[in-house]
């Protein structure tokens, strides 16, 4: 498998005014992986994702990409395809016509926009037969293959952020980049480019793209970046988040409620009031404890013979991480320390 660093990002600084968008961020990137950048609002996805594109520069740092450092200027580095807030389509062509202008546009093919615009050439007549047959295959990839001759104007946002996937696929990227692909994506279409990223991935090509939750990342990549307000908080395999937070919520039901908590009560753990937000609040005990603390109050249920009728996490581990990374949640478990193993601040 070929190892180049598809992305390597040091000390990367960016500020728009007084607003610090970027402090400081590290950002390694291997071909062939699909890395997942995380983080709430304004935490400086989009604007990291729109250095890798080669929309603007940084203030400071320094960034390779594909083995280059970035120029001083602004231009999208050789290999590099995605979008940003939402990709850039014509909404008065069919999608076919969009791909078809997009072609054109970068000079693969013999057109220009306007005569795509014009013409109602949907088989792609002002292209060569490769040219169209390319943009068969990534409709077909990205599942719009049925709508190519649909003008864009009554497309959904889903079918848009897929149709923008489709335009990046045509360049055959060596790093895809991508903001929130997943926003308004139905289940069947969130399935569909996941296969398409995971195929790229297979294939060599680096895949880095933001979400605002970690779930959604979780099925999808191998190693995440937390960023919040500017700063990295982790950096590194889901694997090793998901065991940086020892200590999870945990919902406990047993046939026994009240002993149960009068056990968990003698135990070292924290018992949480009664979860106020579930509909029908039943009966179980709501705790905060490590995986030992838990352990123990498990072989003292058991001792009691107190039977357990269901024991969760009432946060996925990887979900809770990031809340606590991010303390954009007072009530979740931890605090907001950057994880200090692996490339953080
Ligand atoms: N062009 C700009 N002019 C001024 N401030 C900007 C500009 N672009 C981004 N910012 C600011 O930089 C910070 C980071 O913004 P950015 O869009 O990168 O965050 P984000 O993580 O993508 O947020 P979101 O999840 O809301 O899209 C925010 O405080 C934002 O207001």
């Amino acid at each position: 498998m070929d190892q180049t660093t598809a992305v390597r990002a040091r000390d990367i600084s960016e500020s728009f005014g007084d607003v610090v968008a970027l402090d400081g961020v590290d950002l390694d990137v291997e071909q062939g992986r699909i890395h997942g950048l995380v983080g709430p609002n304004g935490a400086g996805k989009t604007t990291l994702l729109g250095l890798l594109l080669g929309l603007a520069v940084a203030d400071g740092g320094q960034l390779e990409i594909l083995g280059s450092p970035v120029g001083s200027r602004p231009a999208v580095p050789d290999g590099v395809a995605g979008f940003v807030d939402g990709p850039g389509l014509y909404p008065s062509l069919t999608a076919r016509q969009n791909l078809a202008a997009l072609v054109a546009l970068r000079g693969s093919g013999p057109g220009n926009a306007e005569n795509t615009e014009n013409a109602d050439n949907t088989d792609g007549a002002d292209n060569s037969a490769e040219d169209a047959d390319d943009i068969d295959e990534v409709l077909e990839q990205v599942g719009l293959r049925e709508v190519a001759g649909d003008r864009i104007r009554g497309f959904s946002l889903g079918m848009r952020q897929r149709l923008g996937l489709a335009a990046a696929l045509l360049t055959k990227p060596r790093l895809l980049v991508l903001d929130e692909p997943a926003n308004g994506l139905d289940p069947a279409g969130t399935r569909q480019v996941h296969r398409v990223l995971s195929r790229l991935a297979a294939a060599s090509t680096a895949v880095v793209l933001s979400s605002h939750r970690m779930d959604d990342l979780a099925a999808l990549c191998s190693e995440v970046t937390i960023l919040n307000a500017g700063r990295v908080m982790f950096s590194g395999p889901l694997a090793e988040l998901a065991s940086a937070t020892d200590v999870l919520d945990y919902r406990v039901r047993t046939d026994e409620p009240a002993r149960a908590r009068l056990i968990a009560q003698a135990s070292d753990l924290t018992l949480l009031p009664p979860d106020e937000a579930r509909p029908h609040p039943d009966d179980s005990l709501l705790v905060r404890c490590s995986q030992g603390e838990l352990d123990d109050l498990v072989v003292r249920l058991v001792r009691a013979e107190v039977a357990i009728r269901e024991l969760a996490p009432t946060v996925a581990p990887l979900e809770a991480a990031f809340l606590a990374l991010c303390g954009d949640d007072s009530d979740a478990p931890g605090g907001a320390q950057p994880v200090t193993e692996r490339g953080v601040a």
